[in-house]
């Protein structure tokens, strides 16, 4: 089944198109990674999925085109996570997450100890139990990037829209997080679409990874096809290796050029 599929999609800003012609079909509960050197159009790409900035062409979600879909309808499909959020400093980390839940609640109704659970376990599960009663303003970089995560992870879409979702976190916290999506993905069935400039991880996360270069679809395909030494140097000027760990995951390392 797909989960969503863009048919010739354009988008821009101020009449600049930098996103030109995409298609791309992303079956329900796959990982698909779009890598792409800086101002390539990765986060447009993602904003026009999330349905946050007009283009042309299709995006359809569940076989639905996105603007036919009322706002609750489209925050119960869609969770978009963007690389900048900006955040409500006196806010805490427990009620910004909840707002998460606002497209699962009844006209006017409160959250219900549920809702509770799901913010309380994607809290711990990010390991922000510890900040639940801080305000937002007072939290590091990487724990706000973690509190944006939390709060789209309450929201139980069936797609997950993750701009840079690793972006100031430490190893651990981005190994964990990107565990976490994973588990997601094949407990649940989410299907994710995440920018990545970390292309190590795009390898070993991202069932099929699209790179994007100057707003076109330069390759796409399994991993291994598409992040190659020739494509990193083409695209990225980057040279860099692929090598296999031992067990088997490709690694993507920049090598000194000679
Ligand atoms: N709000 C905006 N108004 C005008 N131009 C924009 C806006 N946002 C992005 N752009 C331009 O669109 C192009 C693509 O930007 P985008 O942020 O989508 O790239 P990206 O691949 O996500 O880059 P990066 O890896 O640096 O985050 C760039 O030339 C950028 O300057």
């Amino acid at each position: 089944m797909t989960a969503l599929r863009l048919e010739g999609v354009r988008a821009g800003y101020d009449g600049r198109e930098v996103v030109h012609e995409v298609s791309v079909t992303v079956p329900a509960g796959s990982w698909l990674a779009i890598v792409g050197p800086n101002g390539a159009g990765k986060s447009t790409l993602l904003k026009t999925m999330a349905g946050l900035l007009p283009g042309t062409g299709r995006v359809l979600v569940d076989d639905r085109p996105v603007p036919s879909l009322s706002r609750k309808e489209k925050a119960r499909k869609l969770g978009y996570a963007p690389q900048d959020a900006v955040l409500p400093a006196g806010l805490t980390v427990t009620d910004y997450a909840l707002l998460g839940r606002t497209p699962h609640l009844g006209l006017l109704a409160r959250e219900s100890a549920a809702d509770l659970s799901v913010v309380d376990e994607a809290l711990a599960r990010l390991d922000l139990a510890g900040l639940a009663g801080r305000a937002l303003g007072t939290l590091s970089g990487g724990e706000r990037q973690r509190a944006v995560l939390a709060r789209v992870l309450a929201q139980q879409a069936s797609v997950l829209l993750l701009d840079e979702p690793t972006t100031g976190l430490d190893l651990g916290h981005a190994q964990a997080m990107l565990e976490l999506i994973d588990r997601l993905r094949r407990e649940d069935g989410t299907t994710v679409v995440s920018t990545l400039h970390d292309l190590t991880f795009a390898a070993q996360y991202a069932d099929r990874v699209l790179l994007l270069s100057d707003g076109t679809v330069a390759a796409a395909g399994k991993p291994a096809e598409v992040l190659t030494p020739q494509a990193l140097a083409q695209h990225y000027g980057a040279t860099a290796d692929i090598l296999t760990a031992p067990r088997g995951e490709l690694v993507v390392t920049p090598v000194r050029p000679r």
